[in-house]
This record gives C-alpha cells, structure tokens and sequence, in this order.
C-alpha cells in the first residue's frame, strides 16, 4: 500500500470510526420522572450526526425539548436510552471538548469576580491544575480573548457593570478560552436588544469560522437560526423528535441584510414557520 493509499484508508477509518469529532447521537433519548412521579418524555430517542466544524441550530415550540437535547450533548445530563459520542468519545459527563454558554448570563458568569478573571477561569480550565503561564502570561492572553469579543479595555470592570450584550460576550470570552472544539449555547441572545443580538450573532460566525468551531445553538427565533446555521433541525412539540432537518444552503459570509432578502433563507422561513406554528 502506497503511503497516499495507506492516508486515505486511515481518514475512511477515523470517519467511520467518529474519531473525526463529530457529534453522534445514536438512538438518544430523554424521559425524566416528574416530581408526581409522572413520566415526563422530553426527548423521543434521535439518531444524528452533526458534522465536525457545521454550525447548527435546533428550533421548536417551547417544551419540545430542544434545551434537553443541548444538555445530553453537555453532559449536563444522562441520557435514558441510547448513546451520544464527540469524535471517539463517549458523552456521559460534561466533555472538556465542549463548553456550554446559558441564556442567564447573570447566573453563569462570576458575579464578584473581574471580567478578566471570569475569563481566567476558562483558561485555567483548558491547562487543568497545572499552571501552563505566568500571571502576567495569562493576562496577555485573557487580553486577547477580550479583544476578539469586542471587550478590549474592560478587564478590570465587573459583570455587572456591564449590559447584558456585554456579559454575554464575556461568557462566549471565557467558552473560547477554554479552546473547545464544541460549542453549544442555548437561547444566548434572546435576553438582549435587537441591535445587540445582531452584533452578537454576527460575532458568533466570525468566532465559529476562526477558531473552527462545532456550534450547537439553541433558539426560539426561526430567523436568528436560518440567519446563522448550515442546518436547522426543526423539533416536534411535546419531545417527539425530529419534525424537519433542513440544509440552509446560503454561502458564507453572510450579511444581516442580504440573507433577509434571499430567496432561498424566505422559502426556508416560511417552511419551518409552518411546520412550528402548525403543531400547535
Ligand atoms: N428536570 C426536569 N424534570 C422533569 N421534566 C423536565 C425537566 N426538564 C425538562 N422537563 C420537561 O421536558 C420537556 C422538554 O423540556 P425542554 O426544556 O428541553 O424544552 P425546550 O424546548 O427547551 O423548552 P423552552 O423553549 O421553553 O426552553 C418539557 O415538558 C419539560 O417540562
């Protein structure tokens, strides 16, 4: 065998054996027990593969299990039947491939600590305990961290000084520092102003592309998600699994203003706003 033949054999191999890092959920599922004791099924078991480096968004009624389908993908929480792997390995905590950015800024990022420091802490979580810099090291890369999210100059500052764009690009900062290759954030921008959320969703595709990112996204906004992703998996009401798996088949880089009047993001728009509206 050749040494091209023998590179060939071995990428078949890693894709086949999901050592490509990407997402696979075979038969995944999630029923919880209810307080009444009442099973509860959030999660009708799906079988999945998201693509290494695609960005992809999850949409549907409210209680149809979108959140729970982002948490089996963190680790957050096990899942009832079936199995969820990252490239080889196996889902059954939270991975330190992937990290997870909540909607609630104000209860994910650490309140009494700097904006630096909470981005610290994503760093140190990528080194573990063993200190890989020197402070001063570190401070040059949070630094950096903070420039790529628009926050140069705001080390010092609180989350709480800041508006709720600005926490939730500390968030994102502290997600990136960590270096993941998975990044699954669930309704991330719906507690911020229209021209913030813009600004964000713009910076979350320039931060996907350069840092080669998986983006699992979350969202009730069909526009938000068609505006963002490759792929949209739309959800059934009441966690019965996949309704629609749709290809957003628009290049990149993509404009606020040109995607809105593409044909094909308002032929996709109408589409899945109907099958949402229509499982009421
Ligand atoms: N810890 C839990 N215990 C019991 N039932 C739960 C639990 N978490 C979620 N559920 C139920 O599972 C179903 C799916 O919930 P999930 O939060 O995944 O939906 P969702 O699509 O993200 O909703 P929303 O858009 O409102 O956030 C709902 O019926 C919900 O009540």
């Amino acid at each position: 065998m050749t040494s091209t033949e023998s590179l060939a054999v071995d990428r078949d191999m890693r894709a086949h054996s999901g050592l490509s890092g990407d997402i696979v959920l075979a038969g995944a599922g999630k029923d919880y027990v209810a307080l009444d004791g009442n099973v509860v099924r959030a999660l009708r078991p799906v079988s999945l593969t998201i693509d290494r480096g695609s960005f992809v968004s999850l949409v549907g009624r409210s209680g149809c299990g979108k959140s729970t389908f982002l948490r089996l993908v963190a680790g957050l929480e096990a899942v009832s039947s079936g199995s969820i792997h990252i490239g080889a390995d196996r889902v059954d905590g939270p991975p330190d491939s992937a990290r997870y950015v909540f909607q609630n800024y104000n209860e994910s990022l650490l309140q009494w600590r700097t904006v630096g420091d909470n981005v610290r802490f994503g760093l140190r979580h990528r080194h573990g305990p063993r200190r890989a810099h020197s402070r001063a090291e570190e401070n040059e890369i949070i630094n950096g961290y903070l420039a790529e999210v628009g926050l140069a100059g705001q080390f010092s500052r609180y989350p709480g000084e800041l508006s709720g764009g600005m926490q939730q690009r500390v968030a994102i900062a502290r997600a990136l520092a960590a270096s993941p290759q998975v990044l699954l954030l669930d309704e991330p921008f719906s507690a911020v102003d229209a021209l913030s959320r813009s600004n964000l969703q713009d910076l979350l595709l320039r931060i996907w592309q350069q840092h080669d990112l998986t983006v699992l996204f979350v969202t009730h906004d069909i526009e938000e998600a068609l505006f963002l992703s490759q792929r949209v998996i739309v959800l059934h009401e009441a966690g019965a699994g996949i309704a629609r798996d749709a290809t957003v088949d628009i290049p990149y880089p993509r404009t606020q203003v040109d995607v809105r009047e593409d044909p094909r993001y308002l032929r996709l728009r109408r589409e899945v706003l109907g099958l949402v509206l229509g499982s009421e």
